[in-house]
This record gives structure tokens, C-alpha cells and sequence, in this order.
């Protein structure tokens, strides 16, 4: 897999100079220059459930103990240990039962000589008392053989009065969750940079945090292009085939952490696609595209996107009077360019699948630039002025790689979102999502670029062939350090690529892999 920081060998400030488009790029440095232009979205503070999948921003410290009381680990009896030593099943103890101490119980007895309280998991330990005898220890009160459990209160209330007779001895903290053991007092329990899963968030929650500060999902936009495409659930009239790149794309986004809008396939018409993209720029902290980007005469994308390009969405923004992409966008300013608002951007005029649940929280500052601040800042709106916007700009470009040869990246609309444009052949669309989407996902959500693990494997079969200069991804079954190629290297393949669980690299400069040879293994699951 690409190395995390390659180098990217240009800056990409103008518009594209002409003559750059026969260059190859190697996939090294379009990752480079793409990672170049994305940074980590601005911080917010989120409701925790909103966080998960999110990078903590702030060192959490738990303001109390966990646990915060000594507590009993079992049902059982809370009794002084001195009162239990030598009980044995011959010769029980017979202790005084002075009441019940139920979770949650507040005002508590105190446990005197020859007294037990009756206590359940998580109840307070009472005072007097230094050890717990699980019920299985005792009679259960019942005056009889060794209990297996109690008895509900509310059928036999009883229970918490009488006597109990103890058959085991409990050594002074047998059974008692000591207040402190798991968490101290202003421990760091959280570091910044922490991705929050469901055991992160049950600690910050157990710690009495209800909210934390993270940054939030990406919004992620897919959009297919081409005049061919029909929804799946649709008969297929002559000519036609269903749209699987924006299922497939919106899916691997969502896989990699963003929050996903599927937008329905835009035909290939340019001004159209324009019109599209610059609708759905209110939402969008990444907009991906499929197809329409090689050298054909209907290849949308290049055709909407190349040439000058310089503030091309510049006053024709949704809320009218949208800045010039030459002039900076003040954070704040609500003339100065979308809302921002994240969960309120149902973009009109084009069909979408339902996103899922949108954390409800806005950006701060609200608009422009807000959403799209440097790293590691604070999240409060830019106090100095902001960087002006990049230019609207895609590069189109060939890459030294197959699938996935023709390859668009750049920066558009009044806060420079980043639009990445990939070829529309599905296992290429694929492919390129893994090393270039994906990446550009995980810099937004303040993660390292690299998601997914790279190992090498035996490849038994080999690969008897591979285009010289390109580095190669084929799609394969990975097992006990072996993998088996999968389908051969059409990007029409889909099939082979449902089946892989890993793609192949075979290196630009082998155009085989002889039979028990290694390769590095990007495993996909
Ligand atoms: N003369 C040349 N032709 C092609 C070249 C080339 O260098 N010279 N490159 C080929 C390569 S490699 C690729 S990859 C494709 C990329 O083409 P586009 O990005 O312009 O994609 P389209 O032409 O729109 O579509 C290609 C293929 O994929 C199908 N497709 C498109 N979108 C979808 C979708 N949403 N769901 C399912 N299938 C989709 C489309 O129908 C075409 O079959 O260009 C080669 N040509
Ligand atoms: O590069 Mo295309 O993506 O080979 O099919």
C-alpha cells in the first residue's frame, strides 16, 4: 500500500497548465497532493452517541471514582469478617439480618457484631461491614441446605429480617468493588486522538460526561455520472444498466466512518452535473463522482470541471449571493457563503437515499469556511481572518496504475470542499475509493490515512501477467497467508470483487508474480 506521507510533486495553486494532463501520476502522489489539501474538520462537542466513530479532541478526566462507593460484587450478605471466620457447612455461623441494601440504596444500616445486611451486586457497601458472603454460601435464610439464590422481595418480604446461617468464612474484602480500583479521581481516562467506540463511550458516560469534544463524521456526497444509468428496482430499457457505483461508493463511505448522501445518477450533461454538485456543496465536506473522466466525448465530469474554472460556483450559490471563490469567506459571515448546517442540507432537485441519523449539532460559526479549519483547532469561530478559498479547480489526471487510470481531484464551491472524481468502470470506482477516498475520509476525521491493513501473503498461483509501469490491484481471497487471485483484472468484474476479500498489488516495475511468489496483500475485511 502507498506509504502514509509520499510526496506530492507539485503544488496545486492555478488552473491546470496545459500539457499537465500527459503526465502520469503515480498513485503515491495523487494520494499525496489529495491529502495535501483535506485537514481535519473543526471540532464540535457531540452528544455521546453522536460521537461514536469520532476522534476525541480533548484528554477526558473522570471528575469521579469509578466506582465511585465500595460496592458489593454479589447478591449475598454484608457481614463483618471477623463474625465469619471458621464457618464451615458442620458449623455455620448464625448472624442477625438487619435489613436489605438494594442498588441504588441511599441511607444504609450499620452492620454491627453478629448482624449481616442483606446486599445486592452494585449496592453500597454499609458501614460496619468489610466483606460479602454470596448467597451460595448460606442458607438464604431458610433455615436449610445451601441456597442457590434469594427469594424475590416482593414474594417474600421476610427475607430481609430473621436470621442467615453462613457456611464458608469471607476474608475482609471478599467481594467488595473497592471505591477507586477502576478509575481515581481526576485520572486521564481519554486521551485526545482516541477513536470512540462503544467501550470508550461507556466510559466517558460512566464518568457522568454526556457530551464530549470530537471531530464530527465527514459528509460525504456520491454522485454518479452518466446518461445510461437507471436506479436498481427499475426495468432496464435497451442500452441501459443500473447504477451500482453510488450503492457502492456511498456503502464504502459509510464503512469508512462519514455520513453518506447518495445522490440519484446525473445525466451527461455538464451544466447539469454543475448544478448538481453545486447544490449538494451545502452538505458536503467531500463530494465523490463517478465516471465521466476519460477521454471519451461524453465524459461529463472532466467536461464540467476542466477549464478555468476559477470561481466557477461564485455567485450562484443555493442561498444567492454566494462570494466570488476569489474572495476570502469570512468564518461567521452569513452572507458569506452555505449554512453549514449539518442535518438541515436536504439539497433540492435531486433524489437521495435516506442518510441515516444526523447528529443534531451545527458547525461552528455556522458558515463559509467554518467547517474546513485547519487541524487542531479549537472550534470556536476563526477570530483571525481566514485563508482565502482555493480557486475552483479539478486537475484531471492519469495514474500508473489499473483499474482506476483516469483520476479527478480538486476543490470547488465558496469553502474549496474537495471533490474527488473517479472512473466509472465499477471495480475501479472501488478500488480508487480504497486508496483515495477512503484516506481523504480518515484526514477529515483527524485519523491517520491509512485504514486498512497491508500484509504479505504466498500468492500459489501467481499472476501471469501485469502491465509494466502500472502497479497492479487485483482482487483476491486471503487466507492463512496465502491469496488466490479472483476474476483476472477486468474493472467490469463485479462479481470477483463481491466474492474478494483482498486486492493484490503487483509493483509497477513486475509484469508477473511468478507461481508461490509474495505480494502485499490489502485485506478488505
Ligand atoms: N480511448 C480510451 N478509452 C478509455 C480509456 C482510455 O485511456 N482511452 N480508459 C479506460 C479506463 S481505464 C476507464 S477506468 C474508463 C473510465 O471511464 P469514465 O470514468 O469516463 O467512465 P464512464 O465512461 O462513464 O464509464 C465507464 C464504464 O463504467 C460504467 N459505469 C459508469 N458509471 C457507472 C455506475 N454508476 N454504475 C455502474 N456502472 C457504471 C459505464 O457504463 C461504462 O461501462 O474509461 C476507459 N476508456
Ligand atoms: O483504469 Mo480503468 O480503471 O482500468 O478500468
Amino acid at each position: 500500500m502507498a506509504p502514509a506521507t509520499p510526496e506530492a510533486p507539485q503544488e496545486s495553486r492555478g488552473p491546470q497548465e496545459p500539457g499537465e494532463e500527459s503526465r502520469v501520476w503515480s498513485v503515491d502522489e495523487h494520494l499525496a497532493d489529495i491529502l495535501r489539501q483535506v485537514s481535519p474538520l473543526e471540532p464540535l462537542e457531540l452528544q455521546l452517541l453522536d460521537a461514536q466513530g469520532c476522534v476525541l479532541t480533548e484528554d477526558v478526566t473522570a471528575a469521579v471514582a469509578l466506582p465511585p462507593f465500595d460496592n458489593s460484587s454479589m447478591d449475598g450478605y454484608a457481614v463483618r469478617a471477623e463474625d465469619v471466620e471458621g464457618a464451615s457447612a458442620e458449623s455455620p455461623r448464625t448472624l442477625t439480618v438487619i435489613g436489605d441494601i438494594a442498588a441504588g440504596s441511599g441511607g444504609l444500616p450499620t452492620v454491627g457484631p453478629g448482624t449481616a445486611a442483606r446486599i445486592m451486586t452494585g449496592a453500597p457497601l454499609p458501614p460496619g461491614a468489610d466483606a460479602v458472603v454470596p448467597v451460595e454460601w448460606t442458607d438464604g435464610g431458610t433455615g436449610g441446605g445451601p441456597a442457590t439464590a434469594m427469594r424475590a422481595h416482593s414474594t417474600a418480604p421476610e427475607g430481609a429480617t430473621g436470621e442467615v446461617r453462613v457456611h464458608r468464612p469471607a476474608p475482609a474484602g471478599s467481594h467488595v468493588r473497592r471505591r477507586g480500583c477502576d478509575v481515581a479521581d481526576g485520572d486521564t481516562v481519554l486521551r485526545s486522538g482516541t477513536l470512540l467506540g462503544p467501550a470508550q463511550l461507556g466510559l466517558a458516560a460512566a464518568i457522568g460526561r454526556g457530551s464530549v469534544r470530537v471531530r464530527p463524521r465527514p459528509r460525504v456526497v456520491v454522485m454518479s455520472t452518466g446518461s445510461e444509468l437507471v436506479p436498481p428496482g427499475t426495468e432496464l430499457p435497451p442500452g441501459r444498466i443500473h447504477d451500482s457505483n453510488s450503492f457502492a461508493l456511498t456503502a464504502a463511505a459509510r464503512d469508512a466512518g462519514a455520513l453518506a448522501y447518495r445522490v440519484t445518477a446525473v445525466a451527461d450533461d455538464a451544466a447539469s452535473l454543475r448544478a448538481a454538485v453545486e447544490e449538494q456543496l451545502i452538505r458536503a465536506d467531500l463530494v465523490v463522482t463517478s465516471g465521466g473522466v476519460s477521454v471519451g466525448a461524453y465524459d461529463v465530469v472532466k467536461e464540467a470541471f476542466s477549464g478555468p474554472g476559477r470561481g466557477a460556483f461564485s455567485g450562484e450559490g443555493p442561498e444567492g449571493g454566494a462570494p466570488s471563490g476569489e474572495e476570502p469567506v469570512a468564518a461567521g459571515d452569513p452572507g458569506g457563503g452555505r449554512g453549514d448546517g449539518r442535518g438541515d442540507g436536504a439539497a433540492t432537485g435531486v433524489e437521495e437515499t435516506d442518510p441515516g441519523a444526523e447528529p443534531s449539532h451545527t458547525r461552528p460559526g455556522g458558515a463559509g469556511t467554518a467547517g474546513r479549519s485547519a487541524a487542531g483547532g479549537s472550534g470556536s469561530p476563526a477570530s483571525a481572518a481566514p485563508p482565502p478559498p482555493p480557486a475552483d479547480r479539478v486537475d484531471f489526471r492519469r495514474l500508473a496504475m489499473q483499474p482506476g487510470k483516469p483520476q479527478g481531484f480538486g476543490r470547488v464551491g465558496p469553502d474549496g470542499t474537495p471533490l474527488l472524481a473517479l472512473p466509472g468502470n465499477p471495480v475501479s470506482a472501488f478500488v480508487s475509493f480504497e486508496l483515495f477516498v477512503r484516506p481523504a475520509i480518515r484526514a477529515l476525521m483527524g485519523l491517520p490515512p491509512q485504514g486498512r491493513g497491508t500484509v504479505r501473503a504466498v500468492c500459489p498461483e501467481g499472476v501471469t501477467s501485469s502491465p509494466a509501469g502500472k502497479r497492479q490491484y487485483l482482487r483476491g481471497r486471503f487466507a492463512d497467508g496465502r491469496v488466490t487471485p479472483l476474476g483476472g483484472p477486468g474493472s467490469h468484474l463485479m462479481k470477483a470483487l463481491a466474492d474478494a476479500d483482498a486486492l493484490i498489488v503487483v509493483p509497477e516495475e513486475a509484469t508477473s508474480v511468478p507461481p508461490g511468489g509474495e505480494v502485499d496483500v490489502i485485506l478488505l475485511r
